[in-house]
């Protein structure tokens, strides 16, 4: 119910003015339709098919004594005429009512995507650590449409609703107590679909985690295509595939059954409900052959309005399940929003190192430590009290999962410390400082990423209108000048998918050029040279070599020969410093971690 709330504020607030203009089509077409119905009596009885007495239908009585003071005859030609006229202005009206009922579900859907999108993006990195990339695929490609689905439903619930209303007007016009009988019917009929109501949800919710895992598996599936393929896997992820899509398959199945199970019901009950009536009329009520005859019209195109509105609530309460779904993502996302977003990311000037970047006394651990005891939080990093001089090469080292990718991500505002501070230029980062100082970082990951598209594409993502000079420039500095002047496309080579086309170690000399491209104050390597070969390395080295003094560099590094010229090298082991200082002297520390690295790599 909240969620349906929601949908309305939204679907307001979204197309207000259109959903009243659908709305009051909607009930001129309902109109024109009742109308229609009172002709078929004039008609009927002007081509002799009966004898009636049409003073006695309202409306009808009264139509025909105005026309015959307005000496208008009333023959076959005129009453076809204005059937003509009403039928065909009904399906003119109709026609631009279908078509702005199209408009309002994808202007809907076009805002939910953009809003979805968008808070996404603005979501802190934290947010994405804990959820699933296959999730936010399927909230924006199957839960997406089937909220459009949702949209177009729920239109088509306040027509039937709109078209009922009006039709039982014009029933009560005629009879009261038959239309009374109607109506009792179909809250009965309501009390019975309850229970197909709820199980529809259940369905609809069923789909939305099937989904998931689907989107999740294919990720997984294709993402590790290679793993799969040299490792045999393929007969185990086809079992899993095929159970999966065994479960869509039974629980689309039992969505639709019950879907054909409803319908059953309600034809059915149509049937036995009309025999009943007329029934009741001609017996009990004495109603006259022509009303009879106009309120049976009326109970037929009555009756599957009842069964449309049931049918209709059916399938939106299935389909709001996407909706949640999708609400709760956006709300979620929003709470987790980076910063105000009224910071525009082109009015913040880059924030420029003077001093230092510190970090005192911060502890960060992934899973959250709310409620834990001490001794059960795992944390990432413990007491972290470090200084990161502008201008200088700061290399960080320690063992796999000794907290070094954490640490950089800290230090880039990426995530924030349970405890304790990092500090530029011995300020504390506020929202507006940590954009400006994103501005000036020039990163490099560990799994580096590149978009489908050319090379070209890829460099100029960081800066659009960089030049061909400037972009030579910085595949000369990261050593990538001379492979992609052999290519036969050069910059025009398309990379493929996340750079596949490329070498582990071509893909990382890329980014390292985009990174160079922004002309960054900071530049961070997350393990940058862990693909290159030797020679490359060196060049690396040098290049590096030639930026110190001129920015703040911070290089993880598993091959300790790219930090041999570090001013400065902090050592970590299980998320704590255990030794910080120049390469040389750490080195001659006898027994030191760092001592160990460099033997264990020796
Ligand atoms: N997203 C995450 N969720 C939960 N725990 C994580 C996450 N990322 C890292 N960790 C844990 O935090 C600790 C530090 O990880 P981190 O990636 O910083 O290590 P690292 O030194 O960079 O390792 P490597 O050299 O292998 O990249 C590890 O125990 C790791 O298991």
């Amino acid at each position: 119910m909240k969620a349906m709330r929601i949908l309305l504020k939204k679907l307001y607030a979204v197309a207000g003015s259109k959903v009243l203009l659908h709305l009051t089509l909607m009930l001129l077409v309902s109109c024109l339709e009742g109308i229609g119905i009172f002709l078929i009596i004039p008609l009927l009885s002007i081509i002799g098919a009966f004898d009636m007495n049409v003073d006695a239908v309202p409306f009808v009585g009264s139509a025909m004594k105005a026309l015959e003071e307005l000496k208008i005859p009333l023959n076959l030609p005129i009453v076809l005429a204005a059937y003509i006229l009403l039928v065909g202005g009904q399906a003119l009206l109709q026609r631009n009512q279908t078509v702005l009922s199209e408009k309002i579900s994808q202007k809907y859907v076009k805002s939910l995507r953009v809003e979805t999108h968008r808070s996404l993006l603005r979501a802190k990195w934290e947010f994405f650590l804990k959820r699933r990339k296959s999730d936010f695929n399927q909230m924006l490609s199957t839960e997406l449409n089937r909220v459009s689905r949702g949209i177009d439903l729920f239109l088509m619930l306040i027509s039937s609703v709109a078209f009922t209303v009006i039709q039982i007007g014009f029933a009560m016009w005629l009879s009261f107590q038959l239309t009374a009988i109607i109506i009792a019917s179909g809250l009965v009929l309501s009390l019975v679909s309850r229970r197909f109501i709820r199980k529809s949800a259940q369905y609809g919710q069923e789909s939305s985690r099937l989904f998931k895992s689907y989107f999740a598996g294919l990720n997984d599936h294709f993402g590790g295509m290679k793993d799969i393929k040299s490792n045999q896997l393929e007969s185990s992820h086809i079992s899993w595939f095929q159970t999966l899509a065994g479960k869509i398959e039974t629980n689309y199945l039992r969505a639709y059954r019950l879907y054909a199970n409803s319908q059953l019901l309600y034809r059915v009950s149509s049937v036995l409900l009309i025999a009943v009536f007329v029934y009741f009329s001609i017996t009990f009520l004495h109603v006259a052959a022509e009303q009879l005859l106009l309120i049976v019209l009326i109970f037929t195109r009555l009756w599957p309005r009842f069964i449309s509105i049931q049918s209709s609530l059916e399938r939106l309460v299935s389909e709001m399940s996407a909706f949640e779904s999708l609400t709760t993502l956006q709300q979620e996302s929003d709470e987790a929003r980076e910063a105000d977003e009224s910071l525009d990311d082109e009015a913040i000037a880059p924030l420029r190192v003077e001093g230092s970047i510190a970090c005192s006394g911060i502890h960060y651990c992934y899973d959250g430590s709310e409620g834990a005891e001490e001794s059960e939080v795992h944390y990432a990093l413990k007491n972290i009290n470090i200084s990161i001089p502008a201008n200088q090469m700061t290399a960080i080292v320690g063992k796999s999962g000794a907290g070094k990718s954490t640490l950089v991500d800290l230090l880039m505002g990426l995530i924030k410390p349970i405890s304790g501070k990092v500090l530029v230029d011995g300020k504390e980062l506020t929202d507006e400082r940590l954009y400006g100082l994103r501005q000036s970082i020039g990163y490099v990951a560990q799994d580096p990423f590149l978009f489908h598209g050319s090379l070209r594409d890829n460099l100029k993502l960081v800066v659009p209108e960089a030049t061909d000079e400037q972009m030579w420039e910085a595949l000369s500095f990261s050593a990538s000048e001379q492979f992609v002047r052999n290519l036969p496309q050069g910059l025009d080579t398309i990379v493929g998918d996340r750079g596949v086309k490329l070498s582990g170690g071509e893909r990382q000399r890329i980014v390292l050029a985009r990174a160079i491209l922004r002309k960054p104050s900071i530049l961070v390597l997350d393990e940058a040279t862990s693909a290159l070969d030797n020679e490359n390395e060196l060049r690396i080295k040098e290049a590096l070599e030639r930026l110190k003094g001129k920015m703040t560099i911070i290089v993880i590094a598993h091959r300790l020969s790219t930090i041999r010229n570090a001013n400065q090298v902090i050592v970590l082991e299980d998320g704590e410093i255990v030794q910080q200082g120049g390469y040389a002297q750490l080195s001659s520390e006898p027994r030191g971690v760092f001592q160990r690295l460099l033997a264990n790599q020796s």
